[in-house]
């Protein structure tokens, strides 16, 4: 796969040879993963696989015992505060100030990360994003999740983030609100921002990612191209590393 054999430097994200444990627990067992401007990859895998230590890797939360991992060539455990600057991480719950509108929230994160766009900025970055222009005023309390990530998305613009961490985004949200936060991310994708998203949703893989890697034992066991598979045959993968696990 081309994209794999991008050299580090040239990565937004490079994790070489990545070991984490707890205590007697192997969470990753030599994780390699290469990622590049506007690529989409899904790291699928059953509970416990190792996908939040990835994560957590990524941001500089956890060291790893090996290997190394960079963003944009800097290496995250050695100064996980520069590695951050170009990171925006998405939670599977996103949270606001709920008595702030979306436009309000989003200049408050703004601020924190040194920015200072004006009222007609923060509501372009939330249309980017994929918010409805008539929420922009209402206040996050009444956000759904969907619209709460939108809000996230629109930070991570507002940051020029290079490479957007999500963890599980399409769980717990209607089909439809799946299938619009998954054209959220396609078009930041296409503006050459670099997507890992941590998901167990087969159905929205095949139309957010164009690479998924089956996260298995601490490594990824297997890299496939979603677009040549059938929603059948990637089940019958993710069912077959799953009883892998479970042997
Ligand atoms: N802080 C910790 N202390 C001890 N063990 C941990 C810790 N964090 C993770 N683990 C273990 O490491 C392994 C990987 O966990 P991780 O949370 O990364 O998996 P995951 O793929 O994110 O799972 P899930 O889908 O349930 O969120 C598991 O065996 C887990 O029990």
């Amino acid at each position: 796969m081309g994209a794999s054999a991008l050299p580090a430097d040239a990565s937004v994200l490079a994790i070489d040879g990545a070991v984490k444990r707890f205590g007697s627990r192997t969470a990753l067992a030599g994780l390699d993963l290469r990622l590049g401007d506007g690529e989409v990859f899904a790291l699928l895998g059953p509970n416990g696989a190792g996908k939040t230590t990835t994560i957590n890797l990524i941001l500089g939360f956890l060291r790893a015992e090996a290997g190394t991992i960079r963003v944009c060539g800097i290496e995250a455990g050695e100064d996980p505060v520069g590695a951050r600057r170009h990171v925006a991480y998405i939670p599977e719950q996103v949270a606001l100030y709920p008595g702030l509108s979306g436009v309000e929230n989003l200049r408050y994160f703004a601020t924190l990360a040194g920015l200072d766009p004006s009222k007609d900025e923060a509501r372009a970055l939330l249309a980017e994003a994929g918010l409805a222009p008539e929420a922009h005023g209402r206040k996050a309390g009444a956000y759904s999740k969907g619209m709460r990530q939108k809000v996230g998305i629109a930070v991570a613009l507002a940051r020029r983030a290079r490479l957007l961490l999500l963890d599980e985004p399409t769980s717990g949200l209607d089909p439809s609100a799946a299938a619009d936060f998954s054209a959220t991310v396609r078009a930041a994708a296409e503006r050459g921002t670099a997507v890992l998203m941590a998901t167990h949703d087969l159905y929205r893989v095949r139309e957010m990612a164009g690479r998924v890697g089956v996260l298995s034992g601490g490594r990824i066991v297997e890299e496939i191209d979603p677009t040549a598979l059938d929603h059948a045959a990637l089940e019958r993968l993710y069912i077959e590393r799953l009883a892998e696990v479970a042997s």
